[in-house]
């Protein structure tokens, strides 16, 4: 399939600072990119660029097959950004704001709109409420809201739910998979490793200025390494005994009664190992399989730089 978004070769410098170095993303029409990097990693430059906020000192951005920088226009009737800084009005309400950028937009039926969208994005009891007195997650959601007013194909949010409380946050996600599921593209960036592997069909890792690692969230966590059966024994002497029985497996001591094997074929060798554990009459306390996370592979890439 023929990419929505094609990001070429993008580099941008502030002064001596190099910012962004040989960017280059492609996006699927209908998918949802996630960009991961640690803040000042060059997520919102990269994010402005690609919507014509900002010029690019080499390479081009192709949305939809357009150019941006030549055919900034036409490619701006097919996205909408919702920025870091909201762009709600405080003084007005919630339907107040919708009815204006409906306007603004030129949409037809800019009441009957708003109304439909405090529905979908369920503000309806806020509807007439002064965005000031809103929490964070509800101007998130009208921030939301707002950018679906023209019915754009692409939407681009910058970091959607930094500074949301976790149940927020989960209400925020559910919206974006339900925007995914109407057929719309969505390129985010965050910083949360969470969000990037509960939303992303692709993530992106910005570090650098470079994308240091691209793909599936599964297919990253496969980057650290493969899963783990974890072994707690009641005591050393047992725990010795395993170790000479699992030679044929690569074996990581976590202390004096416990130890990580790695495995190669999941549950295949999870059987094979507690078989040759009980024929042997070993029985460890307890065992669980544990699969690499995002975390791994962050912390695997930039060798431990915090996000
Ligand atoms: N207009 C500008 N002039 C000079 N430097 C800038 C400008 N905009 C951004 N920078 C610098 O470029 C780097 C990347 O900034 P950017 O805002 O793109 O990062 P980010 O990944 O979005 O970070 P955050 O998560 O904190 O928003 C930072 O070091 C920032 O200080």
């Amino acid at each position: 399939m023929t990419p929505i978004i094609e990001v070429k070769n993008i580099k941008k410098r502030f002064k001596k600072q190099l910012v962004l170095d040989s960017v280059s993303i492609e996006v699927q029409p209908g998918s949802i990119y996630a960009l991961l990097g640690a803040n000042g990693a060059g997520k919102s430059t990269l994010l402005k660029i690609i919507t014509g906020l900002l010029d690019s000192d080499q390479g081009n951005v192709l949305v939809n097959n357009l150019t941006v920088t030549k055919d900034l226009r036409q490619v701006q009737q097919l996205f909408s950004f919702s920025a870091q800084t909201s762009s709600v009005d405080d003084i007005l309400t919630g339907y107040e704001n919708l009815v204006l950028i409906a306007k603004l937009r030129h949409v037809a039926h800019p009441k009957q709109l708003a109304l439909d969208l405090l529905v979908q994005f369920k503000l309806t009891d806020a509807a007439k409420k002064r965005v000031a007195d809103y929490s964070g997650g509800m101007r998130r959601r009208l921030d939301l809201a707002m950018s679906l007013v023209g019915n754009p194909e692409i939407l681009f949010l910058d970091e959607p739910t930094t500074g949301l409380d976790p149940s927020s946050r989960n209400d925020l996600w559910q919206t974006i998979r339900e925007l995914k599921s109407q057929g719309k593209t969505i390129f985010l960036t965050t910083q949360y490793l969470e969000e990037a592997d509960q939303l992303a069909d692709k993530i992106g890792f910005l570090g650098e200025g470079k994308i240091i690692a691209t793909g599936t969230p599964s297919e990253m966590k496969h980057l650290a390494g493969s899963e783990k059966l974890q072994l707690i024994f009641l005591t050393s002497e047992q725990l010795a005994q395993a170790q000479t029985l699992l030679t044929d497996f690569k074996v990581q001591l976590i202390d004096e009664v416990s130890i990580n094997v790695e495995l190669p074929d999941s549950m295949q060798s999870v059987l094979k190992i507690l078989h040759l554990l009980s024929t042997n009459e070993i029985e460890p306390n307890t065992f669980q399989v544990t699969s690499p996370t995002l975390d791994d592979v962050f912390l695997k890439l930039t060798k431990g730089a915090s996000l």
